[in-house]
C-alpha cells in the first residue's frame, strides 16, 4: 500500500530515478526526517474534450456506418466456434453486451486481485467512451457451415473471389464474422478488441485485423468540408453518396423491407465489402504529377475534377471539351461514369490508411484499408470493381486482403439483441 509520508529509503530511490529524467538536483540522496519531494514530474497524457464523445448504440441500424469517421479504424475477422442455435445466440447476445458497454464507456467493475483483472487496463479505471462505435458483420461461412442457417444467407453474400490484379493472401482473407472497430484513438480501437477476444474466447478466434487512420483535418470557420487524404496524397471521400441523407442511404446502403430478394429479418442491414490495398507509395512518388492526376482523373492540391474549381464539383464528363477531357480510363471516370447505369452501382466508402511497417525488399508497407457498404454487394463493390479491372491505377496498388460480409441490422432496445432477426427466423423454419 502506498503510504503519505514515504520511508527514507523509497525517498531516496525515487529521487534516483527522477534523477535520470530531471536533472542532476534530483539525484541528491535525502537525509531521514526531511521533506519528502512534493511530486513526481509527471509527463502530460495528451487531451481532448473529444474522450467523452458518446455514439447512440440502439437504432434501426448499427453504428458505425452513416456515423462521420473518426480518427482510428480497424477491421477484426474472427472464425467461429458456436454451432448450435444456443451458442450462436450466446454470442450475438455477449458481443451486444460488450459493445454497448465499450460504446457507452464508464468505470471498470472492481475484481478480486487473486483473479485477472476485468479489464486490459489500457484506458484506466474509467472508460472513455471516446467516440466508439462496434459494428459486427456475418460472412458466408457463417450460413453455409451451419445447416440451420444455410437458408437464411443474404441474397448476395458470397465468399470474396480474386479479381485479376489481386494478390491475396490467405492469412488475411474472409472469416465468419467481421468486426469493425472506429475511435478517435487507437487505444480505444484496441481496448474494445481486447475486451471482446477476453468475453467470448471460447466462441470466436482471431484470423486476422487490419488498423488504420484517417488525418485529422484543421478546419477554418466557415470553411467548406474538405476529405482527408490518402497516402497516394489526394483526397478521398469527395463524391461519396451523403451519408447524413436518409433517403440517400435508404437507396445505396440499406437492406428495405420493400427488398423481395432478401430474407425478411435482413431487413436494415448492409452488406461489407473490406479490401486491404497494399499502395506501391515509392514508386508513386516518382511520378510525374499530370501522370497521377490523369490516373485518379482529379487534381492534386485541391481535389477537384478536371473541369471543376472545388472537390464538391461533380464531374460532368459530357461538358469537358475532347482535348482535355478527363481519360476514360481514370479511376473516377470507371467508377462512376455518371450515367443513368452508374447510379445503381453507388457505393458508401469509409476507408482508413494503413501504415504497416517494412517489406521484406525494404518498401513501406502502406495502403488502404478499403471499406464500402451497399444494400446489394453484386450491384456494389463488385460491378465498381470489375469496371476498375485492368485501370491504370493498378501499377501502383495491390489489392492482398479483405472479405465480404453482411451487417445485422441494428439493436431496437435494451430487450434486443444483434442477430435476433435471424436467431427469430431460423427458429420459425425449424
Ligand atoms: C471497387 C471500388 C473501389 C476501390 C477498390 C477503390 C480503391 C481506391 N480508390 C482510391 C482513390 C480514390 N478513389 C476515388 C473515388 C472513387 N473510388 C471509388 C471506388 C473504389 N476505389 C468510387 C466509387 C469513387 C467515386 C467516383 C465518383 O463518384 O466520381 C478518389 C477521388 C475522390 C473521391 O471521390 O473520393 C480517389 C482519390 C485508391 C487510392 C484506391 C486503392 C488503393
Ligand atoms: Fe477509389
Amino acid at each position: 500500500m502506498a503510504t503519505d509520508s514515504p520511508s527514507p529509503l523509497r525517498t531516496s530511490r525515487r529521487g534516483l530515478l527522477l534523477g535520470a529524467a530531471g536533472g542532476a538536483a534530483a539525484m541528491t540522496l535525502r537525509p531521514a526526517g526531511a521533506a519528502a519531494p512534493r511530486g513526481g514530474q509527471v509527463a502530460n497524457a495528451p487531451e481532448s474534450d473529444e474522450a467523452a464523445r458518446v455514439q447512440p448504440f440502439f437504432g434501426e441500424h448499427q453504428p458505425g456506418i452513416v456515423t462521420p469517421r473518426p480518427a482510428a479504424g480497424m477491421i477484426a475477422a474472427f472464425d467461429v466456434l458456436a454451432k448450435s442455435p444456443a451458442e450462436v445466440e450466446r454470442l450475438f447476445r455477449g458481443l451486444t453486451e460488450r459493445f454497448r458497454f465499450l460504446m457507452a464507456g464508464g468505470p471498470v467493475p472492481e475484481a478480486d486481485p487473486r483473479l485477472p483483472p476485468a479489464d486490459s487496463g489500457i484506458l484506466g479505471p474509467v472508460i472513455a467512451p471516446d467516440n466508439l462505435t462496434v459494428t459486427l458483420s456475418l460472412g458466408a461461412s457463417f450460413f453455409t457451415g451451419r445447416e440451420w442457417l444455410a437458408p437464411l444467407k443474404p441474397a448476395t453474400l458470397q465468399r470474396m473471389t480474386k479479381f485479376p490484379n489481386d494478390a491475396l493472401n490467405a492469412e488475411l482473407c474472409h472469416g465468419d464474422l467481421s468486426i469493425q472497430i472506429c475511435a478517435n484513438t487507437p487505444d480505444a480501437t484496441i481496448h474494445a478488441l481486447r475486451d471482446i477476444i477476453k468475453t467470448l474466447p471460447d466462441l470466436l478466434v482471431i484470423r486476422w485485423k487490419q488498423e488504420g487512420a484517417v488525418p485529422i483535418l484543421q478546419r477554418k470557420p466557415g470553411a467548406p468540408p474538405e476529405s482527408a487524404r490518402n497516402f497516394l496524397g489526394f483526397r478521398d471521400g469527395s463524391a461519396n453518396p451523403d451519408s447524413t441523407d436518409g433517403a440517400v442511404m435508404e437507396r445505396v446502403v440499406w437492406v428495405g423491407r420493400d427488398d423481395a430478394s432478401e430474407p425478411a429479418w435482413a431487413t436494415g442491414g448492409t452488406y461489407q465489402a473490406v479490401r486491404i490495398i497494399r499502395n506501391f507509395v515509392e514508386r508513386w512518388d516518382r511520378t510525374p504529377l499530370g501522370e497521377q492526376e490523369r490516373i485518379i482523373g482529379r487534381r492534386k492540391a485541391s481535389g477537384a475534377p478536371f473541369h471543376g474549381r472545388t472537390e464538391a464539383d461533380a464531374p460532368d464528363y459530357a461538358a469537358e471539351p475532347p482535348e482535355a477531357a478527363t481519360p476514360l480510363d481514370a479511376h473516377i471516370r470507371l467508377a462512376n461514369a455518371r450515367n443513368a447505369e452508374a447510379e445503381r452501382h453507388l457505393i458508401l466508402r469509409r476507408p482508413f490508411n494503413y501504415s504497416n511497417g517494412v517489406t521484406k525488399n525494404g518498401q513501406l508497407d502502406q495502403g488502404l484499408l478499403f471499406i464500402a457498404y451497399q444494400r446489394d454487394l453484386e450491384a456494389g463493390f463488385i460491378a465498381v470493381q470489375k469496371k476498375l479491372d485492368g485501370e491504370p491505377l493498378e501499377e501502383y496498388i495491390k489489392p492482398v486482403g479483405g472479405g465480404y460480409f453482411f451487417t445485422l441490422p441494428g439493436v431496437r432496445d435494451e430487450t434486443d439483441f444483434l442477430g435476433r432477426t435471424l436467431l427469430d427466423a431460423a427458429a420459425a423454419k425449424s
